[in-house]
């Protein structure tokens, strides 16, 4: 990737990475992270408790690639846990209470660089949670794309293949497919 100038300071900053599951968010997130350490920055990385899919101390990728991190069971927690921190890292934000997007300006209005992960949609394309929030008070907005299982496209949507209509539901492969536009609508009979 190139050198992004976003990295060469740590002024105060919201970045949010947004996309259908299997998108590279949490791939994203950890370079950003990673790169921010080997900057000798102090960097704290967030996850909603909830989340227990792969690790419940971790935040995990599909590829199985980690980062230690802390469990918080709602957005205030990251506020108090983020004194003498000069990079927040926060994933599976969708599952974040409403307060996250006002926790992250309070972040970022103290210097502090604000990087988040999450479902910009449901398995039903409803925006997820505090994402639209935090993509409307964003300074940058990286939206990444899996690939459709069906055709091969850049996938957009994540479909659920099981059956339940509760909007959080955790799972993976066995659970949801990554599709574009056109396998979305095809799957949904449209
Ligand atoms: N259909 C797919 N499209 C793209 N990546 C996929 C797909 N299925 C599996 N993967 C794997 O998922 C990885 C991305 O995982 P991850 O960063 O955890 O995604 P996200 O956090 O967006 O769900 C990719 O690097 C790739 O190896
Ligand atoms: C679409 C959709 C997803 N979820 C769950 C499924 C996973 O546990 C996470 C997303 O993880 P990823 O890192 O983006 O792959 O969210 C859900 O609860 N409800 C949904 O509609
Ligand atoms: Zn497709």
């Amino acid at each position: 990737m190139y050198n992004n100038p976003k990295e060469t300071h740590c002024k105060g900053r919201i970045e949010v990475i947004c996309g259908s599951m299997f998108s590279g968010k949490t791939e994203e997130l950890l370079r950003r992270l990673r790169r921010a350490k080997i900057a000798r920055q102090e960097v704290e990385i967030f996850k909603p408790a909830i989340d227990v899919r792969y690790s419940q101390e971790e935040v995990v990728s599909h590829d199985r690639n980690s980062i230690p991190s802390t469990p918080v069971e709602h957005s205030s927690n990251i506020l108090l846990l983020s004194s003498e921190v000069e990079v927040v890292g926060i994933d599976e934000a969708q599952f974040f209470d409403n307060g996250l997007a006002e926790v992250c300006q309070q972040l970022a209005d103290q210097g502090i660089r604000v990087i988040v992960a999450g479902l910009d949609m449901d398995f039903k394309r409803v925006p997820f949670g505090p994402m639209p929030a935090l993509c409307a008070i964003a300074d940058d907005v990286t939206k990444v794309h899996a690939i459709c299982v069906r055709c091969g496209s850049l996938a957009s949507y994540s479909h659920r293949i099981v059956e339940g209509e509760k909007q959080v539901m955790l799972g993976e492969m066995q659970e949801y497919q990554p599709l574009c536009r056109n396998c979305y609508l095809h799957e949904k009979g449209r």
